[in-house]
């Protein structure tokens, strides 16, 4: 069998897709400190404030300058995404994916440039980086294809039972119009990809507003847009603050719809702000996730370690699916915790353009600075510290090839039950370990959150189901060493969170996802 690259499959990849990244990185390198512009209308479009962006491996690293949308940059977009509007939900359903195709196959060509940038940008490891991009692609081909697949959603009903009449009926699924798309730092391509890929298949037009730490992502997936050849103003794209665009964009009287990916604060403000107004309108928000795993004393736990250690750590602990609460029945616990602190201190922490590194820096001195709070808040709190707590980049002692960037050792604790950050999603390199007696304890503590992302399960066989029967997540994964709560992936693990996680229960990329863009309209029609 070819390698296909997943999340799952990302840990052994061809050398081959190494050299390739290699070269595509020494060419990416010789062009930074480009200026990247926004894209409006089909055309890139200067603004009249930008930004200088530097790398999270090392705050010398100039990226580029990027500019920051104001109100006139956000009119200038919404007015062309609905003047584009007409044109676009009129354009054939075949048109329609035959372009989104298009877009996918370029993000493909781009694929090793693009996580070159995301590596820089986001200090992501170059597997991580190579898989969003890979993920971005699948997004685009897996939506053209569901939508033609379902025929539009169009169905035609039997006619009224009346007699002397011929009463046509059919249910249509309809645009909404303008959709805006705003996208979080973590996964700054494929999650604005996804959903612009679903927003338009459907027929919407779109402006998409990147993370301010992360503007470089959104602007290469308008070029690949730009170059598939979309007609002007179906597709839009803005970077800039979340109190300043973000906030226009979702006041915005064109506005129609809204898909969210972010933090559970800002999500759950932005779905109130879209639930007032004239009318509802619709907002498809994913949130954050405090994501749980419960090991049994029948786990196998050399898989649970491999599991566990990838899913706390992978990407820094920066995924809304990484784990951050580790319940492990008491009789194992030793046993799990000596392979846990093996395999940690195996991590090679450094510079993710170097193929030998796993895990790169948080993305801002915001989170470096909040990894030394909440590092203090366990210590203070008694925690048994089992493993790491110390940053190691910028400003701390630490070691000399990481002191420009903001690298942190990846942190195992031991807390008791009371402490607040169990309730906590801190988005880190940081996982708390409690040690139960009974299962339905370990249950009733893995369900103790007011978030239902993902979760992880390893142990006997015959105690799958007992798991899926009580965990309250959207996306549940049994004895899988290649990431205990994360790495779903297009077409394979519909993604999508519970309770406060998810605002509307039905997953990405799956069954149901793309009727979310769309309306319902009944037509009767009598000869
Ligand atoms: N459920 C999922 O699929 C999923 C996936 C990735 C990330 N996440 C979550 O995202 C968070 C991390 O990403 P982040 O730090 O970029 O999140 P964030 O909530 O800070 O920002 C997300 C986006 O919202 C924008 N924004 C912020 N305030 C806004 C406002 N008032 N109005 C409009 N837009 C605003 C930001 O500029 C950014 O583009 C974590 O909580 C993570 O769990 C969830
Ligand atoms: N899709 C990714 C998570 C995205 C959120 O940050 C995973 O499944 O691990």
């Amino acid at each position: 069998m070819s390698f296909r690259l997943t999340y799952a499959t990302m840990y052994n990849p061809p050398d081959a897709m190494h050299e390739r990244f290699e070269a595509a990185l020494a060419h990416v390198e010789a062009g930074l400190g480009a200026h990247h512009r926004l894209f409006i209308d089909g055309a890139d479009r200067d603004s009249a404030r930008h930004v200088a962006r530097y790398s999270p491996i090392d705050h010398e690293l100039r990226l580029g300058e990027f500019a920051l949308a104001d109100t006139a940059d956000v009119e200038a977009a919404m007015s062309a995404a609905r003047a584009a509007y007409p044109g676009w939900h009129a354009t054939p359903v075949a048109e329609r994916a035959r372009l989104l195709h298009r877009v996918g196959e370029i993000i493909e060509e781009r694929v090793y440039e693009i996580a070159a940038a995301m590596v820089l940008e986001v200090g992501k490891n170059r597997m991580e980086a190579l898989g969003e991009v890979q993920e971005t692609v699948d997004f685009f081909h897996h939506y053209a294809d569901d939508f033609e697949r379902h025929a539009g959603y169009t169905h035609v009903l039997p006619d009224d039972p009346i007699a002397g009449f011929a009463s046509h009926n059919a249910s249509v699924m309809r645009p909404h119009g303008v959709w805006v798309v705003i996208a979080p730092f973590n996964f700054p391509l494929a999650l604005a990809g996804g959903p612009v890929a679903a927003a338009l298949v459907t027929g919407n037009t779109v402006v998409l507003k990147g993370a301010s730490d992360t503007p470089w992502a959104g602007r290469m997936l308008a070029d690949c847009v730009r170059d598939a050849g979309l007609p002007p103003g179906v597709f839009n794209y803005l970077s800039g603050a979340g109190r300043d665009i973000g906030e226009a964009l979702v006041q915005h009287p064109l506005t129609a719809g809204i898909t969210f990916t972010g933090s559970v604060p800002v999500g759950r403000q932005l779905m109130q702000q879209m639930a007032g107004g004239a009318y509802p309108r619709p907002c498809i928000a994913e949130m954050g996730g405090k994501n749980p795993c419960i090991v049994t004393e029948h786990a196998d736990l050399d898989r649970a370690a491999a599991g566990i250690v990838r899913s706390a750590y992978g990407m820094g602990g920066q995924k809304c699916s990484a784990l951050s609460r580790l319940y492990v029945h008491e009789r194992v616990a030793d046993a799990l915790i000596g392979r846990l602190q093996a395999q940690i201190a195996a991590i090679r922490i450094g510079d993710p353009r170097r193929r030998e590194n796993w895990l790169g820096p948080v993305v801002n001195a915001t989170a470096y600075d909040n990894y030394q709070r909440h590092a203090e808040a366990l210590r203070v709190a008694g925690a048994s510290m089992l493993c790491g707590g110390a940053r190691l980049g910028l400003g701390s002692a630490g070691r000399t090839a990481l002191a420009r960037g903001y690298y942190v050792d990846p942190l195992l604790a031991e807390l008791s039950l009371e402490h607040p950050l169990w309730q906590h999603e801190m988005f880190l390199p940081i996982l708390t370990v409690h040690r139960y007696r009974e299962r339905d304890e370990a249950m009733r503590l893995a369900n103790d959150s007011v978030m239902g992302l993902t979760a992880g399960f390893f142990g006997g066989a015959d105690e799958v189901s007992w798991f899926h029967d009580h965990i309250e997540a959207g996306v549940t994964y049994a004895n899988r060493p290649q990431g205990a709560t994360t790495g779903a992936w297009p077409g394979y693990q519909p993604f999508g969170g519970w309770k406060g996680s998810g605002s509307t229960g039905k997953a990405i990329a799956s069954f149901y996802y793309l009727a979310q863009y769309l309306r319902e309209q009944s037509r009767t029609v009598v000869e």
